[in-house]
């Protein structure tokens, strides 16, 4: 049976990475990382395996000492196969499909791991723990496979029904298309086990769950939208537990799975010599059909149901300072230099005509505040004392069936920067814009939402690090892109960094190495997310030029501005802001997930001052 698996795989998979390497996409493109020699090349090319991103501890996958068990236990009932009802036979054929699936993806992955020395991703994710069927799909099932279609199908139809019907609706035929492809995928391979004519059931099967998808999705950013009925008792979220095992059970048990049964009996009964009097599925089933029409809307019911939410610990430290005056047009000393990097164009030293008050370290505060008869100490200690610090704010919700304060952590320092150094910073910010709207920044550290996305993006730059919030047109998933490179952080954001753990608004032990500035304009916003864990906690966010709201919390009161893909678990925003607004987010990066390229700055290396007063 080994044979025949690994030819179904070469079948399907191998032409399909081939096909994605000839437009310079998928596993075996240029941009892979790490980069691939002839043996990976070869390797990734013929087996069903994915390389490992960023090296982790936690191997999700079963532990095949576990799966043996349970095959133990599950081979010997079909022994009594005369004597259990159908439905139960097709339940634990499905079970053994998924360990057999899991068993031989599994001890492929190690082999080809010893042979190439390459870390491997495993191929499911504990499915049975799936809360939603585009969490079961989309990131628990067979994820290799995911990736591909992801970067086959998704990706490029998106793209294109983004120009068509706009970036909103053009999610819903990327999943339908990608349902499709796995659909027409299984649909070959079972041909090539059974050498039957196809008879589209597997086919129609995949398509029913990529509308359930797409109904999820759909409904989830509407019941967000109405946020007042998320109070309701009966819309709260289920633990775990209960949601997990519904959500399987549809994925796998309901009725409409049964279509891939024909598939499944022709491939696995053959081989394994076993005749597990599994009925053949007829194709006029009109329960089936029944069940097919009924499903998306009792699915997404379900979902919202059962949803549930994970009970993530929000530590986000926001630092809201006065907003100043409206931003001068002045641009500056800085623009008249003509470097492509942000370091050159704008690390200047403090005494050189580019420095500003807050590039300065408290002596040289010192030294300049003396002329005005005031001691170096009573200006420090007269500044610090002004900052403003509120720190309990409590939020209660029920997540995973427990009461949590949903702000633990968050904390709201003002009058950290004055007006001058807050119109300083705003002046850095708007000529490092101007850098990147000349193209002087590296590629990804300067991006503008696309022209349809007016009023709903907002231009971001990125530095220290590039970190995607949602997987990127490359196929690069959310979290920090290890392999790309933007331009490092800059002396004055470093010195905002010092000042900060010199007056005890970031801990000295999570001092931040890379940066997000957003850049709002009047009705832009950020749709609901929660900052990647590849960034340690605390996070810092300083805002400037206009006060606005932002919504923290696990369930978010959503506006239609801000729907967002992918958006399941939401935990803070900010929604339309009244007028121009500028934002720096402040992050220290997981150290096993810096970019490749990243080399950590010596000032930032050192512990800074902690002032006590
Ligand atoms: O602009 C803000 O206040 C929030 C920014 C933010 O949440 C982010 O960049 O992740
Ligand atoms: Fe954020």
């Amino acid at each position: 049976m080994e044979g025949e698996i690994r030819n179904f795989m070469t079948v399907s998979l191998t032409n399909l990475k081939l096909l994605l390497l000839a437009f310079d996409k998928g596993p075996l493109s240029s941009h892979s990382v790490p980069p691939l020699n002839f043996i990976r090349f070869m390797a990734v090319a013929c087996f069903p395996i994915k390389i490992q991103q960023n090296s982790t501890k936690n191997n999700n996958g079963y532990s095949a000492s576990r799966f043996l068990l349970i095959l133990a236990v599950v081979v010997p009932i079909y022994m009594y196969k005369e004597n259990l009802h159908q439905n139960v036979m097709l339940s634990l054929y499905c079970i053994y499909v998924y360990i057999i699936l899991d068993l031989y993806l599994d001890m492929v992955r190690h082999l080809v791991q010893f042979l190439i020395g390459v870390e491997l991703a495993p191929q499911f994710n504990k499915p049975h723990l799936s809360t939603s069927l585009q969490d079961f799909w989309g990131r628990r099932w067979n994820v290799m496979v995911s990736d591909i279609l992801r970067w086959a199908a998704y990706n490029p139809v998106r793209s294109i029904s983004s120009r068509l019907i706009g970036e909103n609706l053009a999610k819903y035929p990327a999943i339908l298309a990608t349902f499709f492809l796995s659909g027409l995928m299984h649909e070959l391979q079972f041909y090539y086990y059974g050498r039957e004519k196809p008879r589209w059931d597997v086919t129609c099967f995949f398509l029913l769950h990529g509308l359930c998808v797409d109904v999820e999705i759909a409904l989830k950013g509407n019941f967000n939208a109405k946020g007042e009925r998320q109070r309701r008792w009966w819309l709260q979220p289920l633990p775990r537990l209960v949601a997990a095992p519904l959500v399987v059970v549809f994925a796998c048990g309901g009725d409409s799975f049964m279509a891939v049964y024909p598939g499944a009996v022709t491939v696995f009964d053959k081989p394994t010599g076993m005749d597990l009097g599994v009925r053949r599925y007829a194709r006029n089933d009109i329960l089936r059909d029944v069940c097919c029409l009924i499903a998306p809307p009792i699915y997404s019911f379900l979902y919202k149901l059962f949803e549930v939410e994970h009970a993530d610990q929000l530590q986000l430290i926001h630092i809201q300072v006065d907003p100043s005056d409206t931003p001068s047009d002045h641009i500056g000393d800085l623009e008249d230099t003509n470097t492509s990097q942000l370091s050159n164009k704008w690390d200047v030293e403090p005494s050189s005509s580019h420095s500003n008050e807050i590039n300065q370290e408290p002596n040289t505060l010192r030294r300049r505040r003396n002329t005005t008869a005031q001691s170096d100490e009573e200006e420090e200690w007269i500044r610090y004392s002004q900052i403003d610090r509120k720190k309990e704010f409590c939020h209660l919700e029920r997540i995973d069936g427990r009461v949590q304060n949903v702000l633990q952590g968050l904390e709201l320092h003002t009058s950290v920067f004055n007006d001058e150094e807050q119109k300083k910073i705003v002046e850095y910010v708007y000529s490092i814009q101007r850098t990147g709207q000349n193209g002087q920044l590296r590629e990804r550290t300067y991006s503008e939402p696309r022209k349809w996305m007016r009023g709903k993006g907002r231009v971001t730059i990125q530095l220290g690090c590039c970190h995607n919030y949602a997987v990127d047109r490359n196929g690069n998933p959310p979290g920090i892109v290890r392999e790309e490179e933007v331009d490092p952080l800059p002396l004055l954001f470093k010195q905002m960094i010092k000042r900060m753990v010199r007056w005890h608004v970031l801990p000295p032990t999570c001092i931040p190495n890379s940066c997000v500035v957003n850049i709002y304009d009047e009705g832009d916003c950020i749709p609901p997310h929660i900052d990647h864990h590849d960034f340690l906690r605390p996070i810092c966010t300083v805002s400037f030029l206009t006060e606005c709201n932002i919504l923290l919390g696990s369930n978010l009161k959503v506006t239609d501005l801000c729907l967002f893909y992918g958006a399941n678990i939401a935990k803070h925003c900010v929604p339309a802001v009244p007028a121009k607004r500028i934002s720096i987010t402040f992050r220290k990066m997981d150290d096993s997930k810096l970019p490749y390229k990243f080399s950590p700055d010596p000032e930032l290396m050192v512990m800074p001052t902690v002032y006590s007063p």
